[in-house]
Formats: structure tokens, C-alpha cells, sequence
């Protein structure tokens, strides 16, 4: 296991001295300063779990100022660092001060040896459980975004059930997996089922979409960062990968990934190690990668687009999900699983489709797959006037009768926006209509409607979509 590193802060040269032997002893790494420039210079290079510090660092001063100075400093340099500060004994005011400006504990000189020594064995176990509760909360960030974690994955057409069957057969397996499909088709929701149903299942499962990181904040976001780093790191912060710890690690729109931020992910997934940005304590990586993609990767490689060796270490395994029109014994299940889903969100008495509007939905070629079908049925939720809906509600009516007319331009021939909607919904609103428009093409679609392609996806992670 890693030592953990213990910065040893006096001007005395004995006391730094006889801790630094006490602390090795007991297989801790030190580092030590004696001066308050050191003790400034050390805490923004390097990473400490524990300083333990003196007050005064001028033979002639015993107000502790310089102590409670460098308590600040060293706070906002490693917010989660253990703060231990040695006072001269009776300064009860001054252990009390520095608390109250963030030590975590204090200990009189001369000290005691074991005493000493328990005081340090606990604020390290309270660091980790502060790092611990750091990434919690970044993580419960991230499961409230996936609400649907867990949902049925509904595979009752032959190509899909065979698919998922293969798909439960490798989940307990460690082989990296690359699933292939349309936009829409499931195949996010197909990574957390395997997950769910992997020796990981009771830990994290992080997702990150690789379309909306901008190149720059590429390795911020996947390795994190430690204060400082660059100019908007004001805070300590786990990358991706720290997060899967132990985990699962959901690369989506894995094809997105430029090239010069393909070695670096790469070299992670080789020797399983990384670096915070701006840190310099190694970490190990031990997570199962899932990638999932719309694009041909083996052709992108053929391009000089996408890196042989990345495609290699990444598809241990290929599973292709099955466009929506080719499962045609899909569609009715999971158009009632919406149905249920939004009449529970509108909170509407019992909907049932006619038998019409089935007949309606099964013609249709969904060329958005699942996502155009919920679309779909939460708009038909919505225009629903009585239990029934019917092929019209459906707004599909048009390319069965015409024999495929689209119907997303009908849509967007009838768009309008309620007085009482905000920017928000309208934005959103515009952006659905966009996608249906050029078929689920995040690409198009992001152009037609002037955005960058991470602008453009920050935007679909926003509402969901
Ligand atoms: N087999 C299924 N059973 C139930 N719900 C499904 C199924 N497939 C997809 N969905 C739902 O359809 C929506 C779109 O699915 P998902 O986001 O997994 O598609 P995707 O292929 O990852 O899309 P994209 O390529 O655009 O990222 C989600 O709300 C998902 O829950």
C-alpha cells in the first residue's frame, strides 16, 4: 500500500528531527520544512495527508500568528489534508483559535510519543473518510442525472432478446465491451444493465459523454485535478476514472474522442495508472470500460481517425443493438412501458391506445429508434383528450396514410409555444423538433442550430435527451 505522506513543519531542527524518526518508524513517508516559505512552497507542490505544525517559526514570537497564517494557507492550498498543530503547553486559546481556523487537532510540546501517534492514526482515517464523503457527493451528482438506471430493458423481438442475452452472458466477465447501434436504440441503457448485472453491480457506474467534453478539460474531467492546476481549478476534484473506482466507466460516443486525446486514454488503460492534472500522486485505475457508439470504428481506423491500438484494448467484445423498425415485437411493450411512464408524469387517469393508433405505431419506421418513440407517446400523453389515444394524437397518421411523408416535419410545420412556457422549454422544444428533423444526426443538428458539438450535447444532457 502507499505510505502516507506526512509534511513535519518546525524551526527547531531537533523536534523535526526526532518526529521525523518517530513517523518513519512507524512506515509513514515525511517531508519536512522549517520555515514558513517552505511549509507555503510544499503545500502547492505536493500532496500531504497530515502536516503537523508548529506555531512559531520565529525563536523571538509565541503569539502562534505565523501558525494560524499558515493553517489558512494550508487549508486552501489541500482542502482535505489533516491539519495536526504542536503548541507550547498552557496555550489553550491559541489550540482553540486554530481549530476554529481549520486544524483538526492539537497536541502540547513535549509531546508524548504513543499520544502523538493515535492523534495521527485518526486524523488519517478521518482524511480518507472526508476524501470518501468528496467523492459521494460527486458521485450522488452523477446518479441523480441517471434516474433510469435500472429500468426493464425490454428485449422481446428475437435479434433483441438474442443480443441481450449475449450481452448478460459477458457482463460477468471483465472484457472491455464496445456496443454498436443508432442514436436511440438503447444503448446506454444497455451499458447499465450490464453493469447491473456484473460482479461491479454494487458499485459505481460513471458515464461520461465523450462528444460533450471540450478537448481542453479532456483530461481534467477523466483524471481530475487538484487545486490550482489551471486558473478555473479553485477546488480539488476527482476525475472519472477515480469515480469508477471498482466500478464501471461508460464511455459513450466513444468515436467523438480527437486523436490527440486517444493516447492519453490509452495509456491509462494500459498501465492502469493516472495522475490528477497538477497532482503528483499516481492512482490505480481498476475499472471495466463499456463504449458505446453509432459510428463504425473499425472504418474510422481505416480513416487514421480512431487509434488500432485504443479499438483493440477497447473491444474485448462487439455487441450491436438492433434499430427499433428491425424488432417490430419491441414496439408495442415498450410503447406501454412509456405510456405508463408519462401518465404517471402528467399524472393523467388510465390511457390506452386504440387499436388504430397500434396498427400506427407498428407502420412507422422510427428512424430516432426508442428516444422518437418516447417522444412520441409523451406527446401523445400530452394532446390526449379522453382515455384513447388515437393515431392523430400520435402524429404518425400522415406517414401511414401518405405511405411515409415524415412525420417530424409535420411536427415541425405545427410548432408553437404555449405563453406560459420558459426559455428553457422552448429551447428544448426547438432542439427536439431539430433532432427528429435530421433523423437522431447529433452532427446536423448541432450545425443547423449554430452550436459547437460539445455546446450542442452539454444541451442534451441539460434536458435529458
Ligand atoms: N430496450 C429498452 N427497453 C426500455 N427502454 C429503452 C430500451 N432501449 C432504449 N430505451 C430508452 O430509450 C431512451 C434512449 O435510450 P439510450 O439513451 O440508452 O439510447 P442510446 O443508444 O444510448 O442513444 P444515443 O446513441 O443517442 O446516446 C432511454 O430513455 C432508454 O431508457
Amino acid at each position: 500500500m502507499e505510505k502516507r505522506q506526512i509534511l513535519i513543519a518546525d524551526d527547531d531542527a531537533a523536534i523535526v528531527a526526532a518526529l521525523d524518526i518517530l513517523c518513519d518508524g512507524k512506515g509513514y513517508a515525511t517531508t519536512t520544512a522549517n520555515s514558513v516559505e517552505q511549509v507555503n512552497y510544499l503545500v502547492k507542490k505536493q500532496d500531504f495527508d497530515l502536516v503537523l505544525l508548529d506555531m512559531n517559526f520565529q525563536l523571538d514570537t509565541t503569539s502562534g500568528a505565523e501558525g494560524l497564517a499558515l493553517i489558512e494557507s494550508i487549508r486552501n492550498a489541500q482542502p482535505l489534508c489533516a491539519i495536526v498543530v504542536m503548541t507550547g503547553w498552557s496555550s489553550v486559546e491559541l489550540s482553540v483559535e486554530a481549530m476554529q481556523l481549520g486544524a483538526n487537532d492539537f497536541i502540547e510540546k513535549p509531546w508524548e510519543n504513543e499520544r502523538l501517534l493515535s492523534i495521527i492514526a485518526n486524523q488519517l482515517k478521518l482524511k480518507d473518510s472526508r476524501s470518501q464523503s468528496e467523492k459521494l457527493a460527486q458521485h450522488n451528482q452523477l446518479l441523480q442525472k441517471s434516474s433510469s438506471d435500472n429500468q426493464d430493458y425490454i428485449a422481446q423481438a428475437p435479434s433483441s432478446s438474442q443480443m441481450l442475452n449475449t450481452a448478460l452472458q459477458v457482463a460477468q466477465s471483465e472484457l472491455s465491451i464496445v456496443i454498436y447501434g443508432d442514436n436511440g436504440t438503447g444503448k446506454s441503457l444497455l451499458a447499465k444493465k450490464i453493469h447491473h448485472m456484473s460482479s461491479r453491480a454494487e458499485q459505481a457506474f460513471v458515464s461520461v459523454n465523450m462528444g460533450a467534453i471540450p478537448e481542453s478539460l479532456f483530461e481534467s474531467e477523466m483524471f481530475g485535478h487538484v487545486k490550482g492546476a489551471f486558473t478555473d481549478a479553485k477546488a480539488d476534484r476527482a476525475g472519472r476514472f477515480e469515480l469508477a473506482d471498482k466500478g464501471t466507466l461508460f464511455l459513450d460516443e466513444i468515436a467523438n474522442i480527437p486523436l490527440s486525446q486517444q493516447a492519453k486514454l490509452l495509456r491509462v488503460l494500459e498501465s492502469k495508472e493516472f495522475e490528477r492534472v497538477g497532482g503528483n500522486k499516481t492512482q490505480i485505475a481498476d475499472v471495466r470500460v463499456i463504449c458505446a457508439t453509432n459510428a463504425d470504428l473499425t472504418a474510422l481506423v481505416e480513416q487514421g481517425k480512431f487509434r488500432r491500438d485504443l479499438l483493440f484494448r477497447l473491444a474485448g467484445i462487439d455487441i450491436t443493438v438492433p434499430a427499433l423498425k428491425q424488432r417490430q415485437h419491441d414496439i408495442l411493450p415498450l410503447a406501454q412501458q412509456c405510456l405508463q411512464k408519462w401518465v404517471n408524469k402528467y399524472q393523467k387517469s388510465q390511457i390506452q391506445f386504440s387499436v388504430l393508433a397500434e396498427q400506427a405505431l407498428l407502420a412507422y419506421d422510427w428512424p430516432g429508434n426508442v428516444r422518437e418513440l418516447q417522444h412520441c407517446i409523451e406527446r401523445a400523453v400530452v394532446l390526449c383528450q379522453g382515455e384513447t389515444i388515437e393515431p392523430s394524437d400520435l402524429r404518425l397518421t400522415l406517414d401511414v396514410v401518405s405511405g411515409g411523408a415524415d412525420a417530424s416535419e409535420h411536427a415541425q410545420n405545427n410548432t408553437t409555444f404555449d405563453s406560459d412556457m420558459t426559455l428553457d422549454d422552448i429551447e428544448k422544444q426547438v432542439i427536439i423538433q431539430r433532432l427528429d428533423k435530421y433523423k437522431g444526426n447529433a452532427i446536423e443538428t448541432a450545425k443547423s442550430l449554430g452550436l459547437s458539438r460539445s455546446a450542442f450535447y452539454r444541451r442534451l444532457e441539460k434536458y435529458q435527451l
